[in-house]
This record gives structure tokens, sequence and C-alpha cells, in this order.
């Protein structure tokens, strides 16, 4: 089972992250969140990092510009686009990239899979009004098909407390987690990322 932990805005939590052995980092330039980090930021990030650590950077219905700019400046291995993208902009940056679907019914990933099929993963995500993610609210993991032609990445409402269950119950490539291994917004709990990496891989085996 493989981990992504998301919105990682300190050296320190980037470090601890990869020590406890985590798969992928999620970096977020969306302005709007308590996650976002500014490109200077993002690179002392990635500089710290060791290798074999997949680095994601997270746009929620970014201008071509803004992620330009941000592919220049930063050694992102990954995009993940959280807003409504399209299938031929999410394309264009020459990238592998996730595709995040916010789930309200069992035919949003199946469509999804169709839509973004040159997507690397989909990312199911919960569906709240008005907000992208981010959110620690969890969505009903029975609308997910078991069929989908894209490996998936499980998201939303995730913690240490619920992420054995799910990857026990749900057939999943990887799972993503954000609020869940948080002590305040941004600030990542070592000992919360340690339980959450050690529930998934243990619930996976
Ligand atoms: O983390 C954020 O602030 C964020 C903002 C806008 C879009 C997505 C965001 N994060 C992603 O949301 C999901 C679920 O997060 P959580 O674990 O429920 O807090 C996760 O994929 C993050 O990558």
């Amino acid at each position: 089972m493989r981990v992504k932990i998301c919105g990682i805005t300190r050296v320190e939590d980037g470090v601890e992250a990869a020590r406890l052995g985590v798969d992928a980092i999620g970096l977020v330039f969306y302005p709007k969140s308590p996650r976002n980090v500014s490109i200077a930021r993002a690179s002392a990030i990635i500089a710290a990092l060791p290798p074999f650590v997949t680095v994601v950077g997270l746009f929620v219905d970014a201008t071509r510009e803004w992620v330009d700019t941000v592919l220049a400046e930063c050694a992102l291995d990954m995009l993940q686009f959280h807003g409504e993208e399209t299938p031929e902009f999410c394309a264009s940056f020459k990238r592998p990239y996730l595709k995040a679907v916010r789930v309200k019914d069992s035919a949003d990933l199946t469509a999804a899979a169709r839509r973004y099929a040159g997507a690397r993963a989909l990312l199911a995500d919960a569906f709240v009004e008005g907000v992208h993610g981010g959110t620690g609210t969890s969505f009903d993991w029975s609308l997910i098909p078991p069929d989908l032609p894209l490996p998936l990445i499980l998201s939303g409402g995730l913690g240490p407390d619920n992420v054995e269950d799910a990857v026990r119950t749900v057939a999943v490539a990887a799972v993503d987690v954000s609020s869940g291994v948080e002590s305040a917004k941004g600030i990542k709990d070592a000992a919360r990322m340690a339980a959450f990496i050690s529930g998934a891989r243990h619930g996976s085996l």
C-alpha cells in the first residue's frame, strides 16, 4: 500500500514523513488553502527530501501560467488537479497527473475514469459544497465501483483511526491524507503520521 501525505508546509514535516517511509508528499499551490506554500518554501521542502520520495504539486483551477511557473521553479514529479480542470488542460503539462474526484455517487468515478483516461490515477475525495479539499470529511466507500480502469487513490477524512479499515474494505492502490495527520492546519504531527503509515501498510497485508 502506497502512502501520500499532502499539505506539507514545513521542511521538518517533509523530512519526518520521508524518515517514516512515506511514498509521496503533496505541496499545495492554492492560495485559498491554509496549506498553501510559496515557491521558496516548496523548494526548501523539496531540497531537504532524500531521493525516491515522489513530490506532487496540487492545484485547484489554476491558470496555465501559474502551473508553468511552479514547474519551472520546483522539481515536481507529478501534478494533482483538484478542481474542474479539463483533461486537455491536465495533460498539457506533459507530466504524470492525478485527477481528484469529489464523490457524490458511484457514477462519478466511472465517468471520470473515462474522461481522464490519461491520468496516472484518480484520487477519490469527499464532496463538500464550496470547498475543494483538505476538509477532513470522509465519504461512503461503497460508492467506489470495483472495476475502475485506472488506479485509485483513496482520500477524504482518512486518519490513523480509520485507514486500516479503509484499506481492508476498498481495493485501492494508495491512500492520501492531509488533515488527519495534523495537530493544526498545515502542521503535521509526527506520531499521527507514523500511526497512519503503519495502519495503511498493516491493513493491506
Ligand atoms: O489540503 C488542502 O488544503 C487542499 C485544498 C484544496 C484541495 C485539496 C486539498 N487537499 C487534498 O484533499 C484531500 C483530502 O484531505 P483530508 O485528508 O480530508 O484533509 C487530500 O487528497 C489532499 O490531497
